[in-house]
Order: C-alpha cells, then sequence, then structure tokens
C-alpha cells in the first residue's frame, strides 16, 4: 500500500536525514517508525503526503508513484495526525472534524453526519462535545478529535506523528487501547511515528527501527524483541525487553484455569473444594467471587458475593493482566469472552501468566530456527 524504494533525503544543509530507504507496509497493516530523536522517522513520514520532497528514490501509495500526484488531492486521501493537533481554534469540534469532507465537496448535512458519527467513535459524545471550541477540551480529548477529523473522509492511509504524545500514560494507554478497536473497524493502513519503544511494540503489526536515517530492523514485535537484528536494536530496546513482551503476548483461552462457579441464585454451598469460587449472574455473566469461608455461612449466593474488580476480556495483553493483579491486589483476574457477550471464560493466575510468558518466548525461539533452516535450504538449492 505505501512502498519505499531507495528513498534517500538530504537537506540543502548537507544533512542526510534518510539514506536508501526501501520498506513496504501492506494493506490494513500498522506499521511503527521507532527510534531515537533526529534519526529521520519524520523526514520519512512527510515525504509519503509530499509536505516533504526525496532526493532521489520513488515512493508510492496504492500502486501509484506520488511524484506524479496534485500534492493537495494526495493530502485528502492521507489522513494526517500530528502531536499539537492542530484544531482549527475559531472552528467548533465537530466542524474541526467535519473540515476533510468539506473539502473534498460532501453535503453539509452528509459530512456534519460523518463528523458526528467519528467523535463517537473516539469517545466522545457529539451532542455534548460537538459544539465547544479546541480550547474547551483537555490535552486527551483534543488527541480524540485529531484522530477523528484525520479519520473522517475515510481515508485508506493515515499517517501519525507522535499522536498520543501530549498526555499523560494512563490517558495515552487508554488512547491506545481505543485506537486499536477503532482501526481494527476501519481496517485503515497506518504509518505511525513514536520514539517509544513500548508505543511502537503494542500498536504495531510491525515495527521499523531506526538508527541514523536507516532501518536496523523491520520486524513483527515480538521479533524484534526476542531477536533484536544488531547490537544497536538490542540496546534500543533494552535489557528489560523480557517485560516488554508481556505487552505483546495476548491472553489466549488454554492459559486459563476453571476455578468452582456457583451461581448468584444458589443456596450457599458450604464446602467448595478451593478457597474461593467465582460468581456468575443467571446468564452466565462474570458477577464476582465468593471465599470458603463465606460458602460456610447461611443464606444464598446473592447475600454474600462480592463484586469483581479485576476481570479482562480474552486478548487483552498478558501486560494488563500483570497490571490489573497489581492494581487491584488481586491473586488472579477473571477473564471473559472478548466479543461483546461478557460470558466468563476461566481465571489466570499469576502462575499460568508466567506459563503463558514462556510460551510466547519458546513459540519465538522455534519460528526463529524454522527461519534458518529454511535459508539453509535455499542457500544449498541455490
Ligand atoms: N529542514 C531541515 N533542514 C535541515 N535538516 C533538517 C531539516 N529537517 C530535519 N532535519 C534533520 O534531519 C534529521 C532527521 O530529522 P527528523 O525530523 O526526520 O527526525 P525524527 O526522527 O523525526 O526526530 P524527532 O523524534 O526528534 O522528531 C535530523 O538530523 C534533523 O536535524
Amino acid at each position: 500500500m505505501i512502498r519505499f524504494e531507495h528513498v534517500t533525503k538530504r537537506y540543502p544543509d548537507g544533512t542526510t536525514a534518510v539514506d536508501d530507504l526501501s520498506f513496504e507496509v501492506a494493506r490494513g497493516e500498522l506499521v511503527t517508525l521507532v527510534g531515537p530523536s533526529g534519526c529521520g522517522k519524520t523526514t520519512t513520514m512527510k515525504m509519503v503526503n509530499r509536505l516533504i520532497e526525496p532526493t532521489s528514490g520513488r515512493i508510492s501509495v496504492d500502486g501509484e508513484d506520488i511524484s506524479g500526484a496534485d500534492p493537495v488531492e494526495l493530502r485528502r486521501r492521507i489522513g494526517y495526525v500530528i502531536q499539537q493537533v492542530g484544531l482549527f481554534p475559531h472552528k467548533t469540534v465537530l466542524e474541526n472534524t467535519a473540515t476533510v469532507p468539506h473539502l473534498l465537496g460532501w453535503k453539509r448535512s452528509r459530512a456534519r453526519e460523518r463528523a458526528a458519527e467519528l467523535l463517537e467513535l473516539v469517545g466522545l459524545d457529539p451532542a455534548v462535545h460537538g459544539s465547544r471550541y479546541p480550547e474547551q477540551l483537555s490535552g486527551g480529548q483534543r488527541q480524540r478529535v485529531g484522530v477523528a477529523r484525520a479519520l473522517a473522509a475515510d481515508p485508506p492511509v493515515l499517517l501519525m506523528d507522535e499522536p498520543f504524545g501530549a498526555v499523560d500514560p494512563v490517558v495515552r494507554e487508554h488512547l491506545q487501547n481505543e485506537f486499536l478497536r477503532l482501526r481494527a473497524r476501519l481496517g485503515t493502513t497506518v504509518l505511525l511515528v513514536t520514539h517509544d519503544i513500548e508505543e511502537a511494540v503494542r500498536l504495531g503489526d510491525r515495527i521499523a527501527v531506526y538508527g541514523q536515517g536507516r532501518i536496523e530492523q523491520f520486524d513483527a514485535p515480538a521479533a524484534v524483541l526476542g531477536t533484536p537484528a544488531t547490537p544497536y536494536v538490542a540496546d534500543f530496546v533494552g535489557a528489560d525487553r523480557g517485560l516488554k513482551r508481556l505487552s505483546v503476548t495476548p491472553i489466549e483461552e488454554s492459559d486459563l484455569e476453571q476455578p468452582p462457579v456457583v451461581r448468584l441464585g444458589d443456596t450457599l454451598p458450604r464446602e467448595l473444594g478451593a478457597r474461593w469460587a467465582v460468581v456468575l449472574d443467571e446468564a452466565g455473566d462474570l458477577h464476582g467471587w465468593i471465599s470458603a469461608e463465606q460458602a460456610r455461612e447461611r443464606g444464598t449466593v446473592r447475600e454474600h458475593a462480592r463484586r469483581m474488580d479485576a476481570w479482562l476480556p480474552l486478548g487483552s495483553s498478558l501486560k494488563q493482566a500483570f497490571s490489573t493483579m497489581l492494581q487491584h491486589d488481586a491473586g488472579w483476574i477473571a477473564v471473559i469472552d472478548a466479543e461483546g457477550a461478557g460470558q466468563f471464560l476461566g481465571v489466570l493466575t499469576p502462575a499460568r501468566l508466567h506459563e503463558a510468558l514462556r510460551r510466547s518466548i519458546d513459540a519465538d525461539a522455534q519460528a526463529i530456527a524454522r527461519a534458518e533452516v529454511s535459508l539453509e535450504s535455499i542457500a544449498s538449492t541455490g
């Protein structure tokens, strides 16, 4: 979808910002560009919408060499989100969001309808926030509007330069999660610049790790963490890359334990056969839990059950699981169906979390061994 072929950018003062760069972002893929300040990430990104022209090489979007495209027309097809969101201060949130549809000549009512829909998708209520001006929003809300505005005309390609940079870490993680959900729905091809390896790993299908003007490794997050291609990459991803792996390993159903289960309407069972049991409501949805001591009391489960604070949908990362356990001082967390219904699936314990982490590391080691074998066979037949 986005293709760089031997692209070099040299600025008039002689700085080579990008040096003979070749890579490709597949349709629907999210690629993160990560690296230290000044390594050429922003230059790379701005060449895609022709805010910067390459010195040599070729860039194509959806098969079309963009050097022949009209830059203004090109930018309408490519969404662009930057850290200092760049909202128009004198326009309302709704008008800001409808900017590109307007430019594309959509009817006013359709553009506003679409803008309202997008605001809702990024978690803002158009009835409440739509008529406000940017200065009346928090930093996190402004960034949401930036994302909504970039997506309003349904661009096939989205460029994002440190889009979640200006907010605190908690809001940031929240925005990242929302963005991942949104993107899964829209299927947009995304190129995202960040200097934060954690963000690169969390969001990217693949990551391009930059050295000075060059890509040192272009790979899936688990591969970058598991087998850094060069000492530079190893240094950049850091000594705690085992910990970072927690954020790229999802909870799977086979990781879960099945504890005893009681229903809200049941009378107390007296013996649980375990230290605690999970409590489900009549529909099978998670309600809470009950301890072995409580189960020996008289009465119904409903009277003694405690609400559950620590739960996550299947597919959440091991890091989220770990941090939820810490946050709620919980020895285990319940895992529910990710697809809306919210059915209880089982619980994740610290021991199972550790096993899941091992599984992830072993799977990578095997994949790498397989890749080496197939490379050898190519070499020997070639
Ligand atoms: N207009 C310019 N003229 C000369 N040099 C420039 C210009 N713009 C950028 N550079 C240089 O090109 C190199 C790459 O800059 P670029 O902005 O692409 O880096 P970056 O990786 O995005 O950095 P950051 O994370 O700090 O934004 C840097 O050395 C920078 O100083």
